[in-house]
């Protein structure tokens, strides 16, 4: 089938290049041509494990290929809208101008016969608005919302093998005809097994911000239990084993720590909050306001507990940070609790140097102010105190007798509980961790 696929960042790029994979025909568009300059050449824009093969392989088989111009999507049948609906400056609320420029766009080449699907995360309504463009334009194209899934760091492994997919459609032949098109672009995932929702688009877009609304519960919930486990001397990691082991709860999503960054959990918790407020039901989400403060608290709480190790005070001392991207396998830095972090002690007189095994680059261009290094003995080097940030493989494997040597004094805050603290106080160090004793 011949597909598009407009805007090609974390989500639209491996979207792009899993459908060739899985024999479709494939334009990805995107507005940076830096971007399009890359992915042309088979290279991933972006930090992702496995994209860059994914890519290689689909560029050999010659049905992949990127443009900035829109006017190549003509002759597609299946559009799928990918680009960002980020949070509105100063408000709770997704800007959708990029969601409504690509709609334009692929407006502008549709056929009689096209399916839009919109992929992107939007506030519970605009599928509706975008079909009425339609209708209004005496178009015959039909819109799907298929929203998606996919965690950055598994990004591939998520699309070619979802957890279920979720088409919203509309009633009647129409929505048949375009769930009998999703269907042949799905047909691998679907033969096998893949468990497929089909619904009406109300549903379908809230499916997307209840999943986010969840997990980010779930990770402020544990967080909260972490609050509670610093007053009383209780250890949050085996609080979470223990109640994780009841299969009702759970030990995913589970881990206490610095809590969730991104471009997903963050601004789709708020989006939604905003919504809600527009539509009259704001106190049915008003537990999410809670959810946010919990998580922006723990960053604070990082900042307080490296200050109690430097005996007071951060002015003038030298902190490591390891880690900037938001979580490991990801170069992402949006919203990142590690640069948060690191701003906020940069602010209060710390001298900070931050390192990062994939995010340097993006975490420089946002926060140009503060210090880099290429490795975590480089950033740890005649450190006051070492916090471990973003849980990269690299930083749980640090020796603590090795990374004593560089140190000025041995402190160190786990900001994801991932070390084990017994082995960092035996090598000498003063650990100190959230939620952990
Ligand atoms: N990143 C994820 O893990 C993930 C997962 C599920 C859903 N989502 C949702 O998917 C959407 C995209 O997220 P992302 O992380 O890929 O964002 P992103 O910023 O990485 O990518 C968006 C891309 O769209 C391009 N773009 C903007 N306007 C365009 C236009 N008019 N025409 C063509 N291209 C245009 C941008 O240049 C950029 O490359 C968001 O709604 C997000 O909430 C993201
Ligand atoms: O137990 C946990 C799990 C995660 N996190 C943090 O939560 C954030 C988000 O992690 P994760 O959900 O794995 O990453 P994303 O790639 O942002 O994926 C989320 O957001 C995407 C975009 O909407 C969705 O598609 C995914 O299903 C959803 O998991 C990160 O900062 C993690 O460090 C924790 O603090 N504790």
């Amino acid at each position: 089938m011949r597909i598009s696929v407009i805007g090609c960042g974390y989500l639209g790029a491996v979207h792009a290049a899993a459908m060739a994979q899985l024999g479709h025909d494939v334009v990805g568009v995107d507005v940076d041509p830096a971007k399009v300059d890359a992915l042309s050449h088979a290279r991933a824009p972006f930090f992702e494990p496995g994209l860059p093969e994914l890519l290689r392989e689909a560029a050999d088989t010659g049905r992949l290929r990127f443009t900035t111009d829109m006017g190549e999507i003509a002759g597609a049948q299946v559009h799928f809208i990918c680009v960002g609906t980020p949070q509105k400056r100063g408000e709770f609320g997704a800007d959708l101008a990029y969601v409504d420029a690509a709609f334009d766009g692929v407006m502008a080449h549709l056929g009689p016969d096209g399916v839009v699907v919109g992929k992107s995360t939007v506030p519970v309504g605009t599928a509706e608005r975008l079909a009425q463009r339609l209708t209004d334009a005496g178009s015959t194209a039909t819109l799907v919302w298929n929203p998606e899934f996919l965690r950055e760091g598994f990004a591939v492994q998520d699309t070619l093998h979802p957890d279920r997919l979720v088409y919203g459609v509309p009633a009647g032949e129409a929505g048949e005809r375009a769930k009998a098109a999703l269907d042949e672009v799905y047909a691998t995932p679907l033969s096998e097994g893949t468990p497929l929702v089909v619904t009406d688009y109300a549903t379908a877009q809230l499916v997307k911000v209840a999943a986010n609304s969840f997990l980010a519960t779930k990770i402020s919930f544990i967080n909260a239990m972490a609050e509670l486990c610093e007053a009383t001397g209780a250890d949050v990691t085996s609080l979470a084993d223990a109640i994780g082991h009841d299969a009702r709860i759970g030990r995913r999503f589970l881990n206490a720590g610095l809590g969730f960054g991104g471009g997903c959990l963050p601004k789709d918790i708020r989006a939604f909050m905003a919504r809600a407020g527009e539509l009259g039901v704001d106190q049915a989400l008003s537990f999410l306001r809670e959810v946010d403060s919990i998580n922006m608290r723990r960053r604070v709480r990082m900042v307080d507990l490296a200050r109690e190790v430097c005996d007071g005070s951060i002015v003038g001392r030298r902190v490591a940070v390891l880690g900037a991207s938001f979580k490991p396998d990801s170069d992402d830095v949006r919203d990142s609790p590690a640069l948060s972090v690191a701003a906020q002690m940069q602010l209060q007189g710390a001298r900070v140097v931050v390192t990062d095994p994939q995010a340097i680059d993006n975490a420089r261009a946002k926060w140009p102010d503060l210090s880099f290094a290429e490795t975590a003995e480089e950033a740890a080097t005649d450190a006051d105190v070492v916090l471990l940030a973003t849980e990269w493989t690299e930083y749980r494997e640090l020796n603590p007798e090795k990374l004593a040597t560089v140190v000025r004094s041995r402190n160190i805050v786990d900001g994801r509980n991932v070390l084990d603290p017994a082995t960092w106080r035996a090598a000498g160090w003063t650990y100190r961790a959230l939620g952990r004793p």
